[in-house]
């Protein structure tokens, strides 16, 4: 059996732009329905142009720039004043639809527009003719209608498309349906209009109970071949069917659905990404298609599943979807698979004893920092592949420090397996006090030459990288620490320039340099 098409209809510049917030100028709309095009939406919603002057500019140039690359539709309400604007702004347009809709739940005809259902059917029809008259390409929603009596909803669908309508949208207006119960009525509608086959059924859901996505999906299944949807489901109050969720949906599914649409899919992110940065509606991490962790793995089970065999794990490829962000997030939960893929990655080859020693550092800073960048990961292998000597080893510190109190620092140090040393300083300031209670304990006395610090990362929990080059008896001695502590990272450094210092000192060479240099402090 062949696929069939799914029409996709974008409503972000109309039903979207209703999202409280989200008003856009003519500009930006314009620079939205460029990306809508390149996306390949069949049809544009490009707004309302009874509304404002200011929609009616934009439905004018939107149908003037893009008309011949995806027909452009404008919303009129079922009066004549409302299809004259629609015309007019659709007069230079290649592909055009108007969009009459009048409501026809007994609640909306009651107590909005206080019409019985004679006068429903009688302006429905006058409207979809007068329509008719300007374009072959008419759309009409009866409003509400997933709330509307079912046999009076097949009339007054049944009589619109007689009118002419070659759509016939159906509404979950209050995103008041469930996905049985949509499908029910779609099927109803295919079962009991008699000329249904004349017009494409289409979908229009809200996401008030959060079941706008599975509602247009359980309309394909029933018949409806047309989803009017928006870019990251902007929209009125809860937002609409979200337009990428939808297409990748169908995509991914096709085994289930047999259909397809013509959404260039690599385009889904950039698009998702644009109309987030014009409307200031940012999108959540956790969203599918489109959230920066929808493609994202940081646990290590996962992580190793994914690089034996993608398909573990993953039902879509990011590339599919346009996102060329990094998909294996190192963090906490990550594993030494994923760590060792990242490493050589970066251009690393680690013997068994540097792996090890940089991913116990790695596991400890991803204890204390949200994200790890690969600029951290760098700089915590560099400092494992110095062949530092390590005599003497930080077991910890502490320093207190303040405007009105004396920067002090207590350290435990231990060399070899001898018993743990601890000796306290005071200083200028805490790294002050640090150097001068490490110099203390291992007995070096050294003069500070040269003290950097700079961030390794981005971000206020990024690493710190210290570098330090002290002179011991006229011999300069180079040491780095990184740490998210700078004042850790400072003590590392230190002692790690004291360390070569001091196997110098136990091979005998600073004694000679002693001589050489006897009046250097
Ligand atoms: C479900 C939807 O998303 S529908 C689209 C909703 N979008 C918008 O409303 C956005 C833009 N809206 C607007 O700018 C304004 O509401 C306008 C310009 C359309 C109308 O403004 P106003 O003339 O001041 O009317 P107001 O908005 O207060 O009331 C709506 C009127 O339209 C009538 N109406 C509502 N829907 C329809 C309809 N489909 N067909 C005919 N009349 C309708 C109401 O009965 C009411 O009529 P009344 O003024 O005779 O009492
Ligand atoms: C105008 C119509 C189609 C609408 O937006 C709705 O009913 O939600
Ligand atoms: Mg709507």
């Amino acid at each position: 059996m062949s696929s069939e098409q799914i029409i996709i209809f974008d409503t972000t510049l109309r039903d979207g732009e209703q999202s409280p917030g989200c008003s856009m100028n003519t500009k930006e709309k314009l620079e939205v329905a460029r990306a809508l095009v390149d996306l390949n939406v069949d049809v544009i919603e490009a707004g309302f142009p009874i509304a404002s002057p200011g929609d009616f500019e934009a439905v004018q140039m939107i149908a003037e720039r893009f008309s011949d690359r995806s027909t452009i539709c404008a919303l009129a309400r079922s009066r004549e004043d409302d299809i004259a604007k629609a015309k007019a702004a659709l007069a230079n347009a290649e592909k055009r639809r108007i969009h009459v809709f009048l409501a026809t739940s007994a609640i909306h005809r009651e107590h909005k527009l206080k019409m019985d259902k004679q006068q429903i059917i009688e302006r429905a029809i006058s409207s979809v003719a007068d329509a008719k008259e300007f374009c072959d390409d008419v759309e009409f929603s009866p409003e509400d209608a997933a709330r509307t009596e079912l046999d009076f909803l097949c009339e007054v669908v049944e009589k619109t498309i007689a009118a002419g309508a070659t759509t016939v949208n159906i509404p979950d207006t209050v995103g008041y349906a469930t996905p049985n119960h949509y499908f029910k009525v779609i099927s109803y509608l295919k079962d009991n209009v008699s000329n249904i086959d004349k017009a494409i059924i289409s979908t229009h859901c809200h996401n008030d109970l959060g079941l706008a996505v599975a509602n247009s999906l359980s309309a394909i299944e029933a018949g409806a071949r047309q989803v009017e949807c928006t870019i990251n489901g902007l929209g009125e109050r809860a937002g609409n069917a979200a337009l990428e969720e939808v297409v990748m949906a169908l995509r991914t599914r096709a085994d289930f659905y047999n259909v397809h649409t013509n959404i260039k899919t690599e385009r889904l992110f950039p698009t998702s990404q644009l109309v987030s940065s014009i409307t200031g509606m940012k999108v959540q991490r956790n969203k599918a298609i489109v959230g920066r962790n929808a493609f994202a793995h940081e646990a290590g089970i996962h992580q190793h599943g994914v690089l034996q065999e993608r398909t573990t794990y993953e039902i879509m490829r990011a590339e599919d979807v346009g996102y060329a962000g990094e998909n294996l997030v190192l963090g906490k939960h990550s594993g030494r698979h994923a760590f060792r893929d990242r490493v050589k990655e970066l251009g690393f080859e680690l013997d068994d004893q540097t792996f090890q020693k940089t991913f116990d550092d790695f596991i400890a800073l991803a204890d204390k920092k949200k994200e790890i960048y690969d600029s951290d990961i760098i700089a915590l292998i560099d400092n494992r592949m110095t062949d530092a000597p390590v005599r003497w080893k930080l077991i910890s510190f502490h320093t207190s420090a303040g405007s009105a109190a004396v920067p002090t620092a207590t350290l435990e140090l231990q060399c070899e397996d001898q018993p743990v040393l601890c000796d306290a300083a005071t200083g200028d300031g805490p790294i002050d006090a640090v150097f001068r209670a490490l110099e203390r304990i291992i007995e070096i006395t050294a003069r500070l030459e040269d003290f950097q610090v700079r961030s390794v990362s981005e971000g206020k929990d990024a690493l710190g990288e210290v570098r330090v080059t002290i002179n011991v008896l006229g011999r300069p001695y180079l040491g780095k620490g990184v740490s998210t502590d700078i004042i850790e990272a400072a003590t590392a450094a230190y002692l790690q320039a004291l360390n070569k210092a001091d196997a110098d000192r136990q091979a005998g060479v600073v004694s000679a340099a002693e001589k050489l240099t006897a009046k250097v402090p």
